[in-house]
């Protein structure tokens, strides 16, 4: 469901979440869920599904339709979900997808959040610990991002080897505020962040797929958005090594890496990032979804045979 803004634009109404119920704060004054309140909202669910979910996938922006070629699949709206946050971004459907990718159990998030849509990052990270309570070993997070290495095309996919998490510099990480070890351990390490075995793997399917010619490997950074980058930004990401930008994921593979969730990350490049005063286009975020749209069946093929592979492994 979307509603036009008064410039005419089309934007998802914000829904109210439910009550948020206080247990600890993290130190910035934002209440944080407890273990046991995450178990409630797993336990709900498997009482929603017979699927146990093995390997999860986050859909970035304009990338949902990766949710369509799920077969059984059961799809839960984030609304339905008890002290589940809701998706208030175009192209972010707002649902849990349960079903299978050929053999293999998968649940998919159509709908991610962001931090700049308002939650606090723990909160835009909550279904990654969710996850980790229904059984699911592997997280897949895709993302829409801009390509700021001048060699990269719109519609190529980079495959995320490293991230440089600019707003943990800032001091906002998902990890603040009281570490419960069940999850993990209070300083986790950062440098496997994503898998090398399923890098290897990536590669060789994209050769078989015969993806050559559009699959790189890269640096994503996430920055809070909403805003799209000044040139003076960009110039500056690039110079530190940043290859794609992006709002989201980040935080995402720094949770699931904590509680021990092998990760897999592809940026789809939706867009140039515009490191010149003299270019005349700006960015947008209808373009983004275009561009999702237009590699939507490559996508899935891609992904669905990486769910197949990963499961291998
Ligand atoms: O990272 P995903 O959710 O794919 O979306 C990206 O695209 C949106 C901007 O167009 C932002 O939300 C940015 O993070
Ligand atoms: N910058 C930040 N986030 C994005 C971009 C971008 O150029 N494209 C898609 N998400």
């Amino acid at each position: 469901m979307s509603v036009q803004n008064m410039n005419g634009t089309k934007v998802k109404p914000a829904k109210e979440t439910l009550p948020e119920v206080e247990v600890e704060s993290n130190g910035n004054g934002h209440k944080m869920y407890s273990y046991e309140m995450l178990e409630e909202i797993a336990n709900f669910l498997l009482t929603k599904t017979n699927i146990r979910p093995i390997i999860g996938i986050i859909c970035g922006s304009g990338m949902g339709s990766l949710a369509d070629t799920i077969t059984d699949a059961e799809r839960i709206p984030y609304e339905e979900i008890p002290n589940f946050p809701t998706s208030t971004v175009e192209g972010h459907h707002g649902q849990l997808v349960f079903g299978r990718l050929g053999e293999v159990p998968v649940v998919a998030m159509q709908g991610r959040f962001h931090y700049y849509e308002g939650y606090p990052l723990w909160k835009c990270c909550l279904p990654i610990r969710v996850m980790k309570l229904l059984g699911v070993k592997t997280l897949m997070a895709t993302n829409a991002a801009g390509g700021l290495n001048p060699s990269y095309k719109i519609g190529d996919l980079m495959i995320v080897t490293d991230h440089i998490n600019l707003m943990g510099f800032a001091g906002n990480n998902p990890l603040q505020g009281p570490n419960d070890e069940r999850f993990g351990p209070r300083f986790p390490p950062m440098n496997k962040a994503y898998n090398y075995e399923y890098r290897k793997i990536a590669k060789k399917v994209a050769k078989e797929l015969k993806l050559d010619n559009i699959i790189r490997e890269g640096i994503y950074t996430c920055l809070g958005g909403p805003n799209f980058e000044t040139v003076a930004e960009l110039r500056m990401l690039k110079m530190v090594g940043v290859d794609a930008v992006g709002m989201s994921t980040v935080h995402e593979v720094i949770t699931a890496r904590h509680c021990d969730m092998k990760v897999f990350g592809l940026s789809l490049i939706t867009n140039e990032c515009i490191t010149n005063y003299e270019v005349e286009a700006e960015a947008n975020h209808e373009e983004v979804l275009d561009v999702g749209k237009m590699r939507q069946d490559l996508l899935r093929e891609y992904i669905s045979r990486l769910v197949h592979e990963f499961s291998k492994v």
